[in-house]
């Protein structure tokens, strides 16, 4: 073994020089080809006059330096790329070695070639990398992007542990008896945001990550056991293995919180990509201009009324029962049902709403409804557009007879248009954002149970629409009157159990072009009520069983409340505390001023419990931060936050205060004890 180190010892130098000196010789090209961009645009502007001429033929000039520029910033940019790259790699170019058929292939964060085109270091996202993560030797096999399996003889596995370029340790694996550079990594917990897990990932995470895109792949896992960090690494795989077609610009990450975000926002950039598009249900409906001014209950306040209040209209809203009524009533919707306004105009009536009414039933009754409300939308752009020439004449008559307005006729015409717009602008956003179709009263009309029919009347009416509204009213959008995002060509979507089969259909139905890599665990239900279980039968469902954030007590702890839920793979740690205490924050005081932990979540059951015990501790915990609904900035270690914030983060160590609140809502208990890596306090 010692040798052997020696000899990797020695390699591994032998890969640092060479990526410096690549690093080196790149930055000068990029020297070089800075200043030819320089020279080209200098070039450019001696030769090309500002003001183009296409009697001197400059503008012919112009045309055909174009390619020359575009190769040369092509170059630049991929020059830049392989800099930042080496740059990366020189402190850690790579994390693995097989021996495949006798041949060394070192597995690292990006494929580098020497002079020769030898292959120094694969990228961990080839398709021979794949092996790595079978995670043992023998006869193995990886498949090639044509699907062809090829069978290769794996005599060796190792695992680097390396620093600032130095060898620290390595670890061989021709059995697999357990991951030991896992083992280290769990035990880690230097960081607050999530990490990569390139180096480690197990085998049953590298196939879900290596699925191809063209499915829709569901995946169901305990909490810890990686989906959050198999979102990531899968979308780093996506973005290599498909990047003729995939750019970060196709790729969209929904979030269940805004936070969220943030707290995955390292994994990619560390992993040498662009980070992606994100997004959260709720915010979807910015994307619908029909809805501005209507005012939709957000998630978390969702949650806190359903905590007290009755919840039967949810339950009904949520339910695969009514999703099934609605879309009956939309195939309906070209017979009967559909629902207008007046398009208005200075209080008077422009287009009565039964006029829209028998267009929409009678003159266009042959076409599909989508079809219809578009040719209805460009006849009333059109009767906007006569009233705003009529308009438009009587103002400049006015003007133009006023004895104050001595201008030019143009400028004149200018004024009296500019004002007449103005004047007409509620219209044409009217039309604009299809206002005249009355899609509240189509909704209210969609649920059939009278009291919630009656109970959502009364809220409309209020202007108070609640979270459940949200997913019927955009499914009803896009079914009736058509809107989608069709450059999104993949979603990667976190907590998939926390979405109703409405609001799943709306983003499949409005990111049309996409497939969905969707994970999530049954188990864990921060609402109160939750939603019934996701129908994707034509999606690819797979199972995570093994765990890998929290201590083998903690698991313990969760095998209690969902029995079986969790394979712990994990460490030793200290008992779950379950402490009575008089003052909660009295306790936490005294436990920080003892032992300061790394970092630490003291997670509330309300709002308002979290705002008082802040107040409590903020002078004793320095840096504690009292996470609202609306941050968007995770960064930071000691965090009171009210439950249904929780979702997704882990940290160090947990204190749940008034814990027997979670009593006969078990399921978000279990979100909230598996938070913990080490340490978990239940206080009450
Ligand atoms: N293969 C792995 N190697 C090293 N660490 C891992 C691996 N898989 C998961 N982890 C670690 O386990 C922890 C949990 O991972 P992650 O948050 O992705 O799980 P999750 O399934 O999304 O959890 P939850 O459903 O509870 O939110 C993280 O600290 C992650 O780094």
């Amino acid at each position: 073994m010692g040798n052997e180190f020696e000899h990797e010892a020695g390699h591994l130098d032998f890969t640092v020089n060479f990526l410096k000196a690549y690093n080196a010789s790149l930055s000068k090209q990029l020297d070089m080809t800075s200043g030819d961009i320089l020279e080209t645009r200098k070039a450019l502007n001696d030769d090309v006059s500002n003001t183009f001429d296409f009697e001197d033929g400059n503008v012919m000039d112009f045309i055909s330096m174009v390619p020359e520029m575009r190769m040369t910033e092509m170059k630049f940019n991929y020059i830049e790329d392989m800099r930042e790259t080496t740059e990366r790699l020189m402190h850690k170019p790579y994390f693995g070695k097989l021996v495949v058929d006798g041949e060394p292939v070192y597995i690292g964060g990006a494929t580098i070639q020497d002079n020769e085109h030898n292959i120094l270091i694969y990228d961990w996202r080839t398709p021979i990398a794949s092996l790595f993560y079978e995670n043992r030797v023998g006869e193995l096999t990886y498949r090639i992007p044509d699907g062809t399996k090829i069978k290769s003889d794996v005599t060796l596995r190792r695992q680097f542990q390396i620093e600032g370029g130095k060898l620290l340790n390595m670890f061989d694996s021709d059995l697999y008896i357990g991951d030991e550079m896992l083992q280290q990594l769990i035990t880690d917990s230097s960081r607050s945001k999530l990490k990569n897990i390139v180096a480690t990932i197990q085998s049953e995470q590298n196939i879900i990550i290596r699925q191809p895109l063209n499915q829709d792949t569901l995946v169901y896992g305990p909490p810890g056991s990686g989906k959050t960090s198999l979102a990531m690494q899968r979308i780093a795989y996506l973005m290599f293995t498909y990047r003729d077609r995939l750019k970060a610009e196709n790729i969209m990450l929904m979030s269940p919180n805004e936070v969220f975000n943030d707290y995955v926002s390292d994994v990619l950039p560390e992993l040498g990509e662009e980070n992606v598009k994100n997004m959260t249900f709720y915010r979807m409906r910015n994307a619908f201009i029909y809805f501005n001014g209507r005012r939709f209950e957000s998630l978390a306040e969702n949650i806190q009324r359903l905590g007290h209040e009755d919840a039967s209209a949810y339950k009904y809203k949520t339910s695969v029962e009514y999703f099934s009524h609605l879309k009956q009533y939309i195939e309906r919707l070209g017979e009967y049902g559909m629902h207008f306004r007046d398009l208005k105009y200075g209080g008077k009536v422009l287009v009565p709403k039964e006029l829209i009414e028998r267009v929409f039933y009678e003159d266009l009754g042959a076409h599909p409804v989508t079809r219809r409300l578009h040719k209805i939308y460009e006849d009333l752009l059109d009767i906007y557009r006569r009233e705003l020439k009529q308009l438009t004449g009587e103002k400049f008559k006015a003007l133009d007879e006023s004895p104050e307005y001595i201008g030019e006729r143009e400028e004149l015409k200018k004024m009296a248009n500019d004002e007449a717009t103005k004047e007409l602008a509620a219209l044409h956003a009217q039309i604009r954002r299809f206002r005249f179709v009355q899609l509240e009263k189509v909704y209210v009309r969609s649920i059939a149970d009278k009291a919630v029919r009656r109970e959502t009347i009364e809220n409309i009416k209020r202007n108070d629409f609640k979270y459940e509204d949200l997913a019927p009213m955009l499914y009803l959008y896009i079914h009736i009157i058509g809107a989608g995002n069709k450059k999104i060509r993949h979603v990667i979507l976190d907590e998939v159990q926390d979405y109703s089969n409405i609001q799943y259909a709306v983003m499949k139905d409005y990111y049309r072009n996409a497939t969905f890599t969707s994970l999530g665990d049954k188990h864990q239900q921060i609402h109160p009520v939750g939603s019934p279980e996701l129908i994707a039968d034509d999606h690819h469902v797979m199972q995570l069983q093994k765990s890998y954030r929290s201590t083998n007590q903690i698991n313990d702890y969760l095998n209690t409340i969902v029995p079986g839920g969790i394979d712990s793979v994990s460490v030793d740690g200290q008992d779950v505390q379950f402490i009575d205490v008089e003052d909660e924050a009295a306790h936490i005081r005294s436990m920080v001023s003892r032992d300061m932990p790394e970092q630490m979540a003291i997670i509330t059951p309300s709002r308002e419990a979290a705002d008082r015990i802040f107040e409590e501790l903020k002078d004793d915990i320095p840096g504690l931060k009292n996470l609202q609904e609306v941050d968007t900035i995770y960064n930071q270690d000691y965090l009171v936050l009210p439950y249904y914030l929780s979702k997704g983060f882990e940290y160090n160590t947990v204190i749940i205060t008034e814990s027997s609140f979670y009593d006969d809502l078990p399921l978000v208990k279990y979100v909230l004890a598996s938070r913990a890596t080490r340490n978990l306090y239940l206080l009450d």
